[in-house]
């Protein structure tokens, strides 16, 4: 995707929130969005997602799947958990039990007959990233996705952003605390003075993310080991019925006949 002399504004005499930006977004970065409060990350993102149109210039390309998690999930509708994301999973022509691995994984079970409107802001934040996740994402975009978030679901966005990229996606993050700025290959994009300030892109590492399944009173060990081969651990979970269905699925992925 890619954003060919982007100006917005918010209304006809308002001052330019951004004005000129260019950027290409390649498929399997996570690029990282930083900047001062007002600079206009979130204007940004949501351009990046279609939910805003520029005012001028274009956006090329975008993926035909977007997942888009906005900072603040909107949870006035009349709709359970489970009520939304298989309403969500319906429109998009998916059966109804397409949300079900995901509110496994996300931990929103117990949450499942809760009215939206009555979940804390952190569950309802969770909501919003399984709906976000229903088709894999060609372009996923988190606006600031820690904010209100439990300590286990913390380290979840990390795994889903390196799922989302393995897979040959592209995933756009605004994030002020800089939990996610360390992430091998994460480019760092700096939204300042209405323009998009990009450092240098490091290298896209060759990786691709393989579940392993140990008991669970090997488990720091089998980090430990993997981390001293020199692997990457990207987060420890419960294994859920949907996982292992999931496991009889997998096959390690062939390289295609141009990386060969
Ligand atoms: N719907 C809107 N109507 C008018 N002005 C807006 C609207 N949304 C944002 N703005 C203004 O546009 C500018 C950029 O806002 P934006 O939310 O993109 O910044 P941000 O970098 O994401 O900020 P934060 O870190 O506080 O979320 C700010 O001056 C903001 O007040």
């Amino acid at each position: 995707m890619r954003f060919d002399d982007v100006w917005f504004r918010y209304a006809r005499r308002a001052p330019w929130t951004l004005h000129g930006v260019g950027a290409t977004f390649e498929p399997g970065r996570t690029i990282v969005v930083l900047g001062r409060n007002g600079a206009g990350k979130s204007t940004l993102l949501q351009l990046a997602a279609g939910v805003l149109r520029p005012s001028r210039g274009t956006v090329h390309d975008r993926p035909a799947v977007v997942g888009w998690v906005p900072e603040r999930f909107p949870a006035a509708q009349p709709f359970t958990t489970f009520g939304y994301l298989s309403a969500m999973a319906e429109v998009r022509g998916l059966p109804a039990t397409t949300a079900d691995p995901w509110i496994d994984r996300l931990g929103l079970t117990a949450h499942a007959d809760t009215p939206l409107a009555e979940l804390s802001k952190g569950t309802a934040q969770k909501v919003g990233l399984a709906q976000a996740l229903l088709t894999p994402p060609g372009l996923l975009v988190l606006d600031e996705p820690w904010e209100g978030l439990d300590a286990p679901s913390r380290e979840l966005i990390p795994q889903i952003v390196a799922e989302v990229t393995t897979a040959g996606g592209t995933v756009l993050v605004s994030d002020h605390r800089g939990e996610i700025a360390n992430l091998p290959g994460a480019l760092h994009w700096t939204v300042a003075d209405g323009t998009l300030h990009a450092e240098p892109a490091p290298p896209l590492p060759d990786e691709v993310v393989v579940e392993v399944a140990v008991p669970r009173q090997d488990a720091t060990a089998a980090v430990d080991r993997l981390r001293a081969a020199g692997h990457r651990v990207l987060g420890v979970r419960e294994i859920s019925e949907a996982a292992v269905r999931r496991e009889h699925s997998t096959a390690v992925p062939e390289k295609t006949g141009e990386e060969r």
